[in-house]
């Protein structure tokens, strides 16, 4: 069974020659030939504000749905919105993003600009630290070299392609590389599968998790917001991208124990209420369980426990085909309750600290769930998505998946309670491990509640596929505590819940 939804009552729920990059050069086979002035201002004023505006608050922008469209006194605005902070290719920043063993759909690509030299051979242009010179780079790039690693895995044979703009018509010159081109390449490199009846559009994101483009999106004309030039643009600036087939960002795992701090925006109505870094922790790579100690306040989970507390009921559950006619009680012993966030600061601000975390746009939520347990209470090992073949006989659910299109994502789960004795969330098959029986505490990966901390844990891979090792359950809690926590299901597409 799956834990049930709310929806459902709603209805459904490298370089040879070295260029100087500043010269402003009027030869044939320099790098810098011919500038296009207005598109350079444009990326200065760019880069300026890239300064000013950092990567949440751009993604809290989008997450907001307001119009990214910041005015600035230039008559030429064709790129609304700063160009993704550069992670260049180095070995130590691809180990953030790579692991020893493959991990499906989740895809990596170093992208190096180049330019067609006097010698008529492919250069790549000098590492850059300078914005201006980024400006340049981005408007003379010809050709790209990009290095892939399929399914994320630092397989000592890497593939290495370089990609080159068609001739233009001066002898010499490229035209620049468009994005469809690139698009092609990355099909035959990385495998990617289009969008289908069970399979969600691929995702094209930088290293922090900003969508540059997906599979359906449209392309805009001109030099603009979502055209060609500027989704290029954006690749190139990136540095490393990394390519998700099925669709929502994950944060890549790495391997066990593995920290990674990133940048988290806070606000939910006001424009730059500011961002903080948080650290998070792999707990498991299979299933992919991450933790982030102190993601809520204190006083944010008294509130929600109370918040909750008069509409607790003892939990159902969404009952497989063949467990119809069977009571919730026999696999799940607690209360909860669902907590809609309209009109409420609090849960609206975590929903948007979700997204920021998640990276995965706020109408992808569900209500929170929040969950009671007293002595002895639990939850058997289960999995939070619905898998289409165990719901045949219920339209309801099938319809609410999209007969397997749509599904529960992830999971944020919250812990709004220490608890001593007893009431961790357990993932039998973590490791590679096989559970002992649905109710066996004994062997997998232990989370232990402690208050404030959350876990995300995947539920489908980054393929987009139902993972099977996801399952976990709630252990009994032990005499004299009471375990409080929440479920923020997230799906892989958008629920309609939140404006
Ligand atoms: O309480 C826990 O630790 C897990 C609960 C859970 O998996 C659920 O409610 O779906
Ligand atoms: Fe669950």
């Amino acid at each position: 069974m799956a834990p049930k939804d709310s929806k459902k009552k709603a209805g459904s729920a490298k370089a040879s020659t070295t260029p100087n990059v500043s010269s402003k050069s009027k030869d044939e086979g320099k790098p810098f030939p011919k500038t296009s002035i207005s598109f350079s201002i444009v990326m200065a004023v760019i880069a300026f504000l890239g300064g000013v505006l950092t990567p949440p608050l751009r993604h809290m922008l989008r997450e907001r749905g307001d119009d990214v469209n910041i005015s600035v006194s230039s008559p030429y605005i064709p790129l609304p919105f700063p160009l993704p902070k550069r992670v260049p290719c180095t070995s130590s920043n691809l180990d953030n993003f790579l692991h020893a063993a493959p991990v499906s759909g989740l895809h990596v690509v170093c992208v190096e600009p180049m330019y067609l030299g006097g010698d008529g051979e492919d250069h790549l242009f000098p590492q850059w630290d300078d914005l201006r010179e980024q400006n340049k780079i981005l408007d003379q790039f010809d050709s790209v070299r990009l290095t892939s690693y399929k399914n994320s895995y630092s397989a000592p044979v890497k593939n290495v392609v370089v990609l080159r703009g068609e001739d233009g018509e001066d002898v010499g010159r490229r035209l620049p590389i468009s994005w469809s081109k690139m698009k092609n390449l990355l099909y035959t490199e990385l495998g990617l599968l289009h969008e289908g009846s069970k399979q969600q559009p691929w995702g094209l994101y930088t290293t922090s998790g900003e969508r540059i483009i997906g599979e359906l999106d449209e392309v805009t004309d001109g030099d603009g917001f979502g055209s060609s030039k500027h989704i290029m643009s954006s690749i190139v600036a990136s540095g490393i991208i990394v390519v998700v087939q099925g669709g929502n960002w994950l944060w890549p795992g790495v391997r066990e124990g593995f920290l990674r701090t990133i940048e988290l925006a806070t606000p939910s109505n006001a424009a730059i209420s500011g961002s903080r870094n948080i650290t998070i922790e792999t707990l498991s790579l299979k299933p992919l369980v991450l933790s982030i100690e102190g993601f809520l306040s204190e006083d944010e989970c008294d509130y929600i426990a109370k918040k909750a507390e008069p509409t607790l009921k003892y939990s159902g559950v969404s009952l497989k085909d063949a467990d119809v006619g069977k009571a919730a009680s026999n696999w799940r012993t607690s209360q909860s309750t669902f907590l809609p966030a309209q009109g409420d600061p609090v849960l609206l601000d975590i929903e948007h600290r979700t997204a920021s975390l998640t990276r995965v746009p706020r109408d992808h939520q569900e209500y929170v769930q929040v969950l009671r347990y007293g002595h002895t209470e639990k939850y058997d090992s289960h999995h939070d998505y619905f898998d289409p073949d165990h719901y045949r006989s219920d339209p309801n659910t099938l319809n609410l998946i999209e007969h397997g299109k749509k599904n529960r994502f992830a999971t944020v789960f919250w812990y709004l309670t220490d608890v001593e004795d007893g009431g961790h969330t357990i993932f039998p098959r973590a490791g590679g491990l096989r559970e002992l029986s649905y109710t066996d505490c004994s062997s997998g990966l232990k989370v232990k509640p402690q208050k404030g901390k959350v876990i995300i844990f995947y539920s489908l891979d980054a393929s987009g596929a139902m993972d099977p090792s996801s399952l976990h359950g709630a252990c009994p809690v032990g005499e004299g505590n009471v375990k409080w926590a929440a479920n923020k299901w997230i799906w892989n597409a958008p629920m309609g819940y939140v404006r």
